[in-house]
């Protein structure tokens, strides 16, 4: 059975020896997600809705892309985990994203939050600040948006969506503000880090193009929230199982693709037809 692969014990030092406990287990989340198959509401950006529903689908998951404040207290409790964007916000879209993220509270639902851009404009880091109050399980941000958010500030020299730091620029605000939420905070880059504000957990998976792919960061925050729907109680190990497993659907889509776009394609293809011998092959996960 799936859930026995999911271990607790503390993980070891180095990509090796962790590797060992790891790979398993986030082979033995996907098999969970495509068993289980999580309904998963996504309220999201208007680039990401495709591609975001797309990879939860091949990955065995069930989104809906449903955000009406008039339908949330009636959905989100049917719900296994909500995924919660911040891309394309608007002052109208507000008052239904705290009250899923609510109402998920409310139902003991895991949450997750995409601060995109936090820290863009003086708006939407307020907005993005005033959603961690309501205490996501996870947030994943890219390396900018978690130092906004950690910063409480808004940064001169944003691009946008567009990171202008690594991830690794950003791991000790990660832990501090996992530290001060009680969030797990995730930071992706060319190493995705994963914190509790105690332990950092590192992948190593995925390939430089993803950044040329628009709403790739989106897109695994969803799939982080399936993999949080399924094992709600171990948030970091969910967390690194969603990045890793997309990280080796994109090595593997890469042997196929010609660029952007069809890496695109690819990567569906393959998260939908990874098999538990490639992902044991490939998944990278070490702690730091
Ligand atoms: N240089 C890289 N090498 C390998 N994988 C990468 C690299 N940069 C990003 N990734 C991967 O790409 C995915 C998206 O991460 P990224 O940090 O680009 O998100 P983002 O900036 O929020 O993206 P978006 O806003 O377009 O959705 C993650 O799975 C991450 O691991
Ligand atoms: C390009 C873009 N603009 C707002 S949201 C989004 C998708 C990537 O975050
Ligand atoms: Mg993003």
């Amino acid at each position: 059975m799936a859930e026995d692969k999911i271990k607790t014990s503390e993980p070891q030092k180095g990509v090796e020896s962790s590797n060992l406990q790891w790979a398993p287990q986030a082979w033995a989340h996907l098999e969970l997600v495509r068993s289980k198959s999580p309904l998963i509401q996504c309220i999201t950006n208007f680039v990401s809705m495709d591609f975001m529903a797309n990879t939860l689908l091949s990955a065995g998951a069930s989104p809906a892309m449903i955000h009406s404040v008039d339908e949330i207290p009636e959905f989100t409790p049917k719900t296994l985990g909500v995924c919660i964007n911040m891309g394309t916000l608007t002052p109208d879209w507000l008052p239904g994203m705290k009250l899923a993220a609510e109402v998920a509270n409310q139902c003991k639902k895991p949450w997750v939050l995409d601060p995109v851009a936090a820290g863009g404009t003086s708006f939407r880091l307020k907005a993005c600040l005033e959603m961690m109050n309501f205490r996501p399980s996870v947030v994943r941000g890219n390396g900018s948006e978690i130092l906004a958010l950690f910063k409480g500030s808004v940064d001169s020299n944003s691009k946008g969506v567009d990171s202008v730091y690594g991830s690794g620029d950003a791991v000790e605000a990660a832990k501090s503000l996992a530290q001060q939420s009680g969030s797990v905070v995730a930071v992706s880059g060319a190493v995705d880090y994963i914190t509790d504000g105690d332990r950092v957990v590192c992948v190593h998976n995925g390939v430089p193009m993803l950044q040329t792919i628009t709403a790739t960061g989106c897109s695994v925050t969803a799939l982080i929230a399936a993999f949080l729907a399924v094992d709600p109680s171990h948030a970091v190990e969910a967390t690194a199982s969603a990045l890793a497993i997309f990280g080796v659907a994109s090595e593997i889509g890469m042997d196929m693709a010609r660029g952007p776009a069809s890496l695109r394609t690819s990567l569906i293809d393959s998260l939908y037809g990874l098999d538990e011998a490639t992902a044991l092959g490939r998944v990278r996960i070490s702690c730091l």
